[in-house]
């Protein structure tokens, strides 16, 4: 089912959680819901699934206006971060529990046992949930979500509160699952990461606004702003003067166009600089080593007094004090804002 928001608003109290979002999610994609502590994702989710209502704006589901449809009719499955399963239940029941509806006891059980296939928990239908770890809680968690047949699934953070080698098992484990029902899933992170990985789209919010979306590929690629160039990952940031589309900094210039004239500021991953002790490029003095596993990281600083990180192969020799040289492969140029 395609999901289409129109302009939505979302106020509380006086404090304006979203604001005019527009956006359209393709029928039987995923997408993800990136950004900040705050910056809107939950109350979107919320509004989509029926538990909250816009003050303005419209939520369409396929071509049916389903602003102010109740949660129950609107056929959406939700997963919380903390979806707490019930205690006294076994796994099996807690997943039967949305198919209370449904007479045929002997067709409830052959349903449920199909879900904890999907979700790769047969024969734990027994266990209750204490008996079982936090990641195969929160699959039994979805085999619950999916056990009424939703034309929409929305995950809240389903992942945030376990360890990252559980929550990378789980994404892929998830992707898995969506290319198998290829169900419209809208997924809120705050871990950029998780979202790029994930998701086939990937919606970027600060403060309620929608600031950037578009395929993780898109989006990590040309950023469109210093906000979402940061959020993204690692970044260095260091101030350049832009001429004519073209931004300065120390002997070196990069591209910069459509950026005005003026201060701007440059940002590069530390994957982008290369480092060279032959003269050239933009002359840095490293002031410390951090050795790596595979890398040495150096903290080094410009004749301007800005700092940067980047790594360099662990073989180099170089130790704090050393002058270098660097060059950048790729950075993105914003005006100083
Ligand atoms: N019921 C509410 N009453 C008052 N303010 C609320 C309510 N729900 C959310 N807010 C506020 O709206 C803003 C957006 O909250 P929301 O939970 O949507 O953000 P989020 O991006 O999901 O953040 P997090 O990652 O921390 O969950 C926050 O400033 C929050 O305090």
């Amino acid at each position: 089912m395609k999901i289409r928001l129109e302009n939505v608003t979302k106020t509380f109290r006086t404090f304006r959680a979203v604001h005019g979002v527009s956006l359209e999610i393709a029928s039987g994609s995923l997408v993800a819901l990136l950004g900040p502590s705050g910056s809107g994702k939950t109350t979107i989710l919320r509004m989509v699934a029926g538990l909250e209502f816009p003050d303005d704006g419209r939520i369409i589901f396929d071509d049916v206006d389903a602003t102010q449809i109740p949660i129950q009719k609107r056929g959406v499955g939700f997963v919380f971060q903390h979806y707490a399963l019930f205690p006294h239940m076994s796994v099996a029941e807690n997943v039967a529990f949305g198919m209370q509806r449904r007479k045929d006891k002997a067709d409830v059980a052959r349903r449920v046992g199909e879900l904890l296939e999907l979700v790769r928990l047969s024969g734990l239908g027994d266990r209750f949930p204490n008996q079982i770890s936090g990641g195969q809680r929160q699959r039994v968690a979805l085999a619950r979500a999916l056990a009424v047949e939703p034309r929409v699934l929305l995950l809240d953070e389903p992942f945030g509160a376990l360890d990252a080698a559980v929550r990378r098992d789980l994404r892929r484990w998830l992707r898995e699952i969506h290319d198998e029902l290829g169900i419209t899933t809208l997924f809120v992170t705050h871990d950029q990461e998780e979202a790029l990985d994930l998701a086939d789209e990937v919606v970027i919010l600060n403060e309620g606004h929608i600031v950037q979306r578009g395929t993780p590929e898109a989006v990590t690629r040309r950023p469109a702003s210093s906000f979402v160039m940061e959020f993204l990952g690692d970044s260095n940031r260091l101030s350049v003067d832009v001429v004519n589309g073209q931004a300065r900094i120390g002997d070196l210039t990069l591209p910069a166009s459509g950026v005005a004239d003026g201060p701007g500021e440059l940002f590069v991953r530390p994957r982008d600089v290369d480092w060279s002790n032959a003269p050239g490029g933009l002359t840095v003095t490293v002031r410390r080593v951090l050795d790596r596993p595979d890398s040495r990281r150096l903290i080094a600083q410009t004749k301007g007094g800005e700092d940067l990180e980047f790594d360099v192969r662990p073989g180099i020799e170089v130790r704090a004090g050393d002058t270098g040289y660097i060059a950048f492969r790729n950075g993105q140029v914003f005006t100083k804002g």
